[in-house]
């Protein structure tokens, strides 16, 4: 190889690997094709934003990322692992932690506890060895605490720590479900339309929390999100869908002036 085309190819590599990569992504519901080819790159340390009319595909292929659905074809990859190789429970082990559309909480349970639940993930002391109290898992029990404490501090939700989820507002729900996926300590944060049902305010104060999230726990975030106006002041980078292909991908700027985008959004709320 010529000294001139090797110093081409090494200054074309990125710096880094992407954390998380899709290739060629399809899923097939009977006749429906849910993703068509769907190809991207999530670099580490981004706020990443999945966007598309309804019935684009972006919770399938949240489903994928979170082994909840397998796919036909195409493959993912996680820093550097094929995600295919990892089953659905060692998903937040590996790193990936999610948020759902509709919350799944557990009403009966305090705000602290709820939080606590995403700890199981990161603990090591299995059924057995809780039981029986051996050795190591009071230790570990503590830190489950201290750390859900941080993050119920962190989310403002110290005034209702021990409050029952199921008696609080929905915007503080909302909040106790990312503490749960923050929880495990994920390296990437999948929100899965977190300003679904929040007000003007919320979902202003939302966006700020998604970049000191983003900050704070140095970690990257791919968001699902059909509010426009948080998208694209959030994400530095927005993947477009619409009838499971990818339409258009770059900066908010770029997608937001991109024909096929605005001609899938033309007569939707956008
Ligand atoms: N489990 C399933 N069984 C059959 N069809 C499904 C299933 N999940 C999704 N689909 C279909 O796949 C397509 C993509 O749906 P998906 O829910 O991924 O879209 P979306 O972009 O998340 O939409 P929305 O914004 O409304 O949540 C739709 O046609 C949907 O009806």
């Amino acid at each position: 190889m010529q000294v001139h085309e090797e110093a081409r190819l090494v200054a074309a590599a990125p710096a880094e690997a992407p954390l998380l990569s899709v290739r060629d992504l399809c899923v097939r519901f009977g006749g429906i094709t849910a993703l068509d080819g769907v190809s991207f790159d999530v670099q580490r340390g981004q706020v990443a934003g999945l966007i598309g009319p309804n019935g684009a595909g972006k919770t399938t292929l949240f489903n994928c990322l979170s082994r909840l659905y397998g796919y036909s074809e195409g493959r993912i990859r996680f820093d550097g692992q094929p995600l295919e190789s990892v089953a659905r429970h060692q998903v937040a082990g590996l790193g990936i932690g999610r948020t759902f559309q509709n919350l799944a909480l557990f009403g009966s349970m305090s705000v602290l506890d709820n939080i606590k639940v995403g700890r199981h993930a990161r603990t090591r002391k299995g059924f057995l060895a809780n039981a029986l109290r051996l050795p190591g898992v009071a230790a570990e029990e503590e830190d489950s605490s201290r750390r859900a404490r941080e993050l119920v501090r962190f989310l403002g939700l110290e005034p209702v720590a021990d409050t029952r989820v199921a008696e609080l507002p929905f915007g503080s729900r909302k909040r106790v479900e990312l503490g749960r996926a923050l929880a495990s300590e994920p390296r990437l944060l999948l929100l899965d339309e977190p300003a679904a049902g929040l007000n003007h305010e919320e979902v202003g104060a939302l966006g700020t929390l998604i970049r000191r999230i983003r900050d704070q726990f140095h970690l990257t975030v791919l968001l699902v999100e059909h509010h426009m106006g948080l998208v694209m002041s959030v994400s530095d980078h927005v993947v477009a869908l619409n009838f499971g292909r990818k339409i258009a991908e770059g900066t908010p700027a770029q997608v937001r002036a991109h024909p096929e985008v605005i001609q899938a959004y033309l007569g939707t709320e956008s």
